[in-house]
């Protein structure tokens, strides 16, 4: 291996959790049983074109993604996709063939809302996930997202919707019924503060403004509106109340961030094997280090990623505490949108991915990025151009929620996620965004500010010499982590020797995670890692490598043999 350089010191060990764990309380449990909804299709387009699925090919030792390596060999490998894809799976797309043709057309990460189902059905969609990366060669990863202590309606009694028209009388309560005697137009509020909180005149918002109230009068627990913007209620909509222009935050601001059925559906989580945890409405890093050692307490040595969700004011006064002890953000714009002016919403996002990106964890944006998908199989222009503002922003992950849970084309709104992807960063390449130069150091410690400047090193150097890829060996996740980070030119091969590390590294921006066991000899590592590519055609002799390891803290640049 001529030409190549190394030094080489030992890595510190990861830091441990030192919080309590948390207890937990008898949980109220709603079981909304999930059902199909149907949207109507008023546009013909031709369908976009979707990759074929590629044959898995068998090299012992070396697990990759089948798709990844399709998307590697079907783009070349400099030009294959850098940003993620998340895909909410629901009603349209829980069957074990539409999670397969969802995983076949690129989705990295499944997530499942526990805001909508029962326990049972997030079973059985996890459960396939696992079926499919075991048997067909994928590694998706699974997302579980908190229900969080959100105001919401009830589930209209499995109605699809209700349509509140102009200056009807809906009355908002927090009575519960049996189901046949429930009034017409009477909605269950799931938090039984409300109707001491509101007051006559106070606006009340369904889903961010979708439909709007005012509220005449209260009786006792019944809160008498008058619609003033009609449109249609879906079950479990969310529902903040506005006075004077300003959202009202009483009591509900004190409720806890985790519920007592977010603590059951977490141990379920756990016992599921999910490989991240989003945790809905989050306000402060306490909760989010508190659900750590609760984790490292249920489940010692989990992998299990924190997923803090930026989508209420309190997280905005937190911000950059919040990202540093949480494995990840997701912008979360629904429900962001109904608490703080819709034209902040934008800048939030640049904020928290720019915040992301210094802090080392991955951020994830979501929600109404291909909206109109939901009906129609092509965008609008201005959703192209959302899609494109967050992959040339450099997000770590795109995700899907109602384009790919309940519309009506689930793999065409997948597909367009991906070329626009595919596009704009290859735009970006070839204009040399490069900006590795501006990154604080995050590293607490001496010993892991060394990889951190190896890693940004490696980046600059794979930059300035314009290498074919990045190879890292990792055992933790931290080092491939610290590359994704500086957002070098070129793709980065992550080896590592654990699947469920593998399947937290598929959200993280330009990294494509193998599963390999490796040892401590790099030579032998390296030596066995380029014939395995190489059989697989994934690299070719004269390519040009920069290899790092957290096991050595080495560098090394090499031409493959
Ligand atoms: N498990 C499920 N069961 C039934 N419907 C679901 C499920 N998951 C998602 N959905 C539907 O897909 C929509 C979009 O999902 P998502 O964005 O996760 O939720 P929400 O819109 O409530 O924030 C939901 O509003 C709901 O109608
Ligand atoms: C992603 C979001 O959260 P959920 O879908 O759980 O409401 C959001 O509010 O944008
Ligand atoms: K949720
Ligand atoms: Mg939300």
């Amino acid at each position: 291996m001529s030409g190549s350089f190394r030094f080489s010191i030992s890595l510190s060990p990861l830091h441990s959790n030192e919080f309590p764990r948390m207890p937990v309380t008898k949980p109220r449990i709603h079981v909304p049983v999930p059902k199909p909804m149907t949207v109507a299709l008023s546009k013909v387009v031709s369908p976009l074109r979707v990759a074929a699925p590629a044959v898995m090919i068998a090299a012992a030792g070396l697990e990759v993604d089948r798709v990844t390596e399709a998307e590697l060999k079907e783009n070349g490998f400099r030009s294959t996709r850098r940003t993620k894809i998340v895909c909410t799976i629901g009603p349209r797309t829980c069957e074990l063939e539409e999670i397969e043709a969802l995983a076949v057309g690129g989705m990295n990460v499944a997530r499942v809302n526990m805001c909508h189902g029962t326990r049972e059905w997030h079973r059985d969609v996890i459960r396939r996930v696992r079926q499919l990366n075991e048997e067909k060669g994928f590694a998706v990863a699974v997302m579980m997202d908190t229900e969080g202590s959100e105001i919401h309606m009830d589930d209209l009694n499995d109605a699809e919707s209700a349509k509140a028209e102009d200056g009807q009388i809906w009355t908002f309560t927090v009575r519960a019924f049996d189901q046949p005697s429930r009034p017409e137009r009477t909605i269950t509020v799931n938090y039984d503060g409300f109707a001491e909180d509101v007051k006559v005149g106070d606006e009340l918002l369904v889903d961010g403004g979708m439909v709007k109230f005012v509220v005449t009068e209260k009786i006792g627990p019944d809160v008498i509106c008058r619609c003033t913007d009609p449109g249609l209620l879906l079950p479990r909509a969310n529902l903040t109340f506005w006075r004077n222009g300003s959202l009202v935050r009483e009591r509900n601001a004190m409720l806890p961030t985790i519920s007592s059925k977010d603590w059951l559906d977490i141990d379920f989580g756990i016992e599921e094997g999910v490989d991240f945890i989003a945790v809905s409405f989050v306000k402060s890093a306490e909760v989010i280090k508190t659900l750590k050692s609760y984790i490292i307490d249920r489940s010692p040595g989990s992998q299990i990623g924190i997923i803090a969700k930026i989508e209420s004011i309190d997280s905005l006064k937190n911000l950059e505490e919040l990202i540093r002890v949480s494995d990840g953000t997701m912008v979360a714009r629904g429900d962001l949108g109904a608490q703080i002016p819709l034209e902040q919403v934008p800048l939030v996002q640049h904020e928290v991915i720019q915040l992301c990106r210094q802090l080392n964890k991955p951020a994830i944006v979501a929600s109404q990025l291909l909206e109109s998908m939901i009906e129609y199989p092509i965008p609008t222009r201005a959703e192209v151009a959302d899609v494109s503002e967050a992959v040339g922003q450099q997000a770590d992950a795109l995700m899907l929620s109602s384009e790919s849970a309940m519309g009506q084309y689930p793999e065409k709104a997948l597909a367009v996620l991906r070329s626009v992807s595919l596009r704009i960063e290859k735009c970006r390449r070839e204009e040399k965004h490069w900006d590795v130069t501006d990154l604080r150091i995050v590293s607490s410690s001496k010993l892991d500010e060394i990889s951190e400047e190896i890693c940004n090193t490696t980046s600059r150097m794979a930059n300035k010499l314009k290498a074919d890829a990045i190879l890292v060996y990792t055992k933790t996740g931290q080092t491939a982590s610290l590359l994704s980070r500086n957002r070098p030119d070129c793709p980065i091969f992550a080896f590592t020797p654990s699947t469920s590390i593998q399947r937290c590294l598929n959200l993280q921006w330009g990294l494509i995670p193998f599963r390999l066991d490796f040892s401590d000899d790099m030579e032998s590592n390296l030596n066995r890692t380029f014939s395995l590519l190489k059989a697989r055609a994934m690299i070719k002799s004269g390519d040009l490598i920069i290899v790092v390891s957290d096991v050595m803290q080495s560098i090394q640049a090499i031409k493959v043999p």
